[in-house]
């Protein structure tokens, strides 16, 4: 029987159960008792601050309040920041999650994108000029790329930058309405500059897109300056805090110092000079997506939390007639739902990890010189990017889902989760468009291996042998099961060549055979990066150095991700007789174990992320499990409630019982 006050009994009873230490774990996730006592001190610092409590929830506030009180907030978090000396992304990201939980930032623009741009693709000279302006927010900018017209193919973007010899300008223009730029966030009301992507044109010739610092308000009025038409793009599925916007230029001027000069430059006479890399000015997109995947396993992570423990707290059917109600974690249904999310969260904070780290050390490299490997990263992060985006997106849903009725209230925070997570999978590249780059890449490497060259390590996995079958025996060995998603992924992309170079042998040209392969080449690019991260899974499980209880449970959670994948795309792993039908039963079979065993570690597997009550904002998800109460104060809390009869009572619904109508006749 659950109680009113204190930790509800059957949650008590789930952390007694569980077969590890709950802080050796978090330790594991956040690398090491210092960090995680780091990020306690930073959740701890924001949660603790009277500030971030004086609003009204968000789930009750209009969409102009949304924008203001989430201003107020990020302005407050940008001067903490700053006081707190916080200059580590890591504990921005800690602080400010803890602070405005999945409240997207009317300046995030400014912080993830507009300024590692300068950072980035900046001469010493613009450096110094915008940064400092930029860090005390005289400069509030944002990164217009996408138009109206064109979001995906950049090269096709409309608005041009046209050089003048004479003046020593740019003029800048949007010449069509697609040309329009459209959905940069923060854009429509707080930014007073935009890094613009335009097409340059210098010397009569178009020299490709590049990118362009435009002042669009002025300083002291925010007023938009001549020749600029700016504003907010209205209501959309979430991001109700940001004023994502459009912005038309007409002949504006701007000096040639405002081109961003590090790599590509206009001399003054207009000669035009190319960087050693031309997609080197896409990097600020190869951060965001870099940064995407830890925010989706934060998504994804945070929906368990909520999931779970609403699961082992709530009861739901008596199994035998008369007998006890069963807590819903104990349906293997909603076992088999839930799990293997919870191991997807934990294959996506690894895949994070392990971006970051990539990503710094290869923006190392390419800032030295070196940049040998770009496409790599590339590949790397468009990949990891759309494949997180999309796990963490349905499963969030899943989650939600499996809290049934009271998944559906903002009361459970799942909402909005979901609105802050879902667009992960359209913005800084659509997934479909991100796992086409990956193909790709992979086809690149494919050639390569037909003409004997050497593959980067992460791709020797294609030269395997396909006509070897699987070694999976009832042990279920984590070694052939990374195994078996690699055989898949070489297979697919096997067969995605093999699918263009019939068309090509048929009449096609290149292009068209390309396009005729588009499926078959996704394919092979989700199941190369489905191979990826459960490689780095295991290869984490295996290698790392942790508490022995903490690894057995974690093998368990990262066998069940593993084997949950096969037998939910069986096909993509039968195709070739792979696994042959008994092997297929071993696998079904132990995917029904690992549900059982996991069953008593999964809320252990939850606490260990470690995320306060502040940052769920959950009345399922609550530590303390009390969750009937918290719905109640909830719903007391609603602004519906807070007279007993409303004015439209009186309006409409009387006037109706009496059968007066007149009052819609006025309309
Ligand atoms: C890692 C840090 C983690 C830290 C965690 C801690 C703190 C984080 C702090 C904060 C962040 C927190 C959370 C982030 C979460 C949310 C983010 C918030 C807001 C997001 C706002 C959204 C912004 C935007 O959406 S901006 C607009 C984005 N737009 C796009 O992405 C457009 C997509 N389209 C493209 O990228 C390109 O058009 C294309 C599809 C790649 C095609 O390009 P194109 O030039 O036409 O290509 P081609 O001529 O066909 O040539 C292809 C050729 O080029 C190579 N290529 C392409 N891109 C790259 C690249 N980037 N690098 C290297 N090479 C590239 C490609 O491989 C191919 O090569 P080949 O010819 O040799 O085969
Ligand atoms: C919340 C949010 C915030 C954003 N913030 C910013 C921002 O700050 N700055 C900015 O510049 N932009 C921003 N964007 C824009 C975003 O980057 C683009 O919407 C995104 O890159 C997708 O481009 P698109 O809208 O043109 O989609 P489209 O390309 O029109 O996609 C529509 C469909 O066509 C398919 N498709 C398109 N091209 C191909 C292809 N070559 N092959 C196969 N299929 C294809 C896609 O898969 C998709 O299914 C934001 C968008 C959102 C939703």
């Amino acid at each position: 029987m659950a109680t009113t006050t204190g930790v509800n009994s059957d949650l008590a009873k789930e952390r007694n159960n569980s077969t590890f230490d709950v802080e050796e774990l978090s330790n594991f996730i956040y690398r090491g008792p210092e960090k995680v006592k780091r990020r306690r001190y930073l959740h701890n610092l924001a949660t603790k601050d009277p500030f971030f409590r004086k609003f009204k929830p968000w789930a009750f506030q209009t969409r102009e309040e949304q924008y203001e009180i989430c201003l107020q907030k990020h302005l407050y978090i940008n001067k903490k920041c700053k006081e707190l000396n916080l200059t580590e992304p890591v504990d921005k990201f800690f602080y400010t999650e803890a602070a405005a939980p999945h409240e997207n930032s009317p300046i995030g623009l400014h912080t993830v994108m507009f300024i590692p741009t300068i950072e980035k693709q900046g001469t010493e000279e613009q450096k110094k000029r915008w940064l400092p302006l930029a860090e005390s927010l005289k400069m509030i900018g944002t990164y217009a790329q996408t138009e109206m017209g064109h979001g995906t193919f950049i090269r096709g973007l409309e608005t041009t930058a046209t050089y003048d010899p004479r003046t020593r300008e740019f003029i800048l223009n949007s010449p069509t309405i697609t040309s329009m730029k459209y959905w940069p966030g923060n854009l429509g009301k707080t930014t007073n500059h935009c890094l613009v992507m335009a097409q340059l044109y210098t010397q009569g010739k178009n020299c490709g897109i590049h990118m362009f610092m435009v002042q669009i308000r002025d300083l002291e009025t925010h007023m938009p300056l001549a020749g600029i038409e700016v504003g907010d793009i209205g209501p959309k599925f979430g991001y109700g805090t940001n004023d994502n916007g459009f912005l038309r230029l007409s002949n504006v001027r701007i000096p040639r110092e405002n081109m961003l000069m590090r790599y590509s430059k206009v001399l003054e006479d207009g000669t035009y000079v190319k960087p050693p890399n031309a997609k080197i000015a896409y990097g600020s997109m190869v951060l965001v997506r870099a940064a995407i995947v830890t925010d989706a396993a934060r998504a994804l992570a945070q929906a368990c939390v909520i999931s779970i423990r609403y699961s082992a707290v709530r009861r739901q059917t008596e199994v035998s007639p008369g007998g006890e109600e069963a807590q819903i974690i104990d349906y293997q249904t909603q076992q088999y739902r839930l799990f293997p999310l919870l191991a997807t969260s934990y294959a996506m904070y690894f895949a994070g990890r392990f971006m970051y780290d990539f990503y710094l050390k290869t923006t190392a490299e390419i800032e030295g010189g070196n940049l040998d490997s770009m496409p790599q990263l590339h590949a790397i992060s468009a990949g990891l990017k759309a494949f997180s985006s999309w796990m963490c997106s349905a499963g969030v849903e899943t989650c939600r889902l499996c809290c049934g009725g009271h998944g559906y209230s903002h009361a459970s925070g799942l909402p909005k989760i979901y609105i802050d997570v879902v667009p992960g999978c359209t913005y800084e590249g659509e997934n479909n468009v991100m796992m086409l780059q990956v193909a790709r890449f992979l086809m690149k490497m494919y050639g390569k291996l037909q003409n004997g060259e050497a593959l980067p390590t992460f791709m020797q996995y294609m030269s395997t042998d396909l006509n070897k079958k699987s070694c999976m025996t009832e042990e279920v060995a984590l070694n052939c099961l990374v195994m078996a998603y690699e055989h898949r992924a070489a297979r697919m992309i096997r067969d995605a060549a093999a699918s263009m170079e019939k068309l090509v042998q048929s009449g096609k040209s290149p292009v068209e055979a390309w396009n005729g392969s588009t499926v078959m080449l996704t394919w092979a690019a989700i199941a190369h990066c489905h191979a990826f991260v459960t490689k780095l899974f295991v290869e984490t499980v295996v290698k790392s150095r942790m508490d022995s209880k903490v690894q057995s449970a974690l093998t368990s959670l990262c066998k069940l991700y593993a084997v949950h994948g096969i037998v939910e795309n069986l096909g993509g792993f039968i195709q070739d007789q792979f696994f042959d039908s008994k092997q297929v039963k071993i696998l079904q079979k132990k995917l029904m174990q690992l549900l059982a065993e996991i069953r008593p570690n999964a809320v252990a597997f939850v606490d260990a992320f470690d995320y306060p009550d502040e940052v769920l904002q959950s009345c399922l998800g609550r530590y303390d499990g009390q969750v009937y109460q918290a719905l109640y104060d909830y719903a007391k809390s609603s602004p519906m409630n807070e007279k007993e009869v409303l004015d439209s009572y009186y309006k409409y619904i009387k006037p109706a019982q009496n059968g007066k109508y007149q009052q819609y006749s006025k309309l």
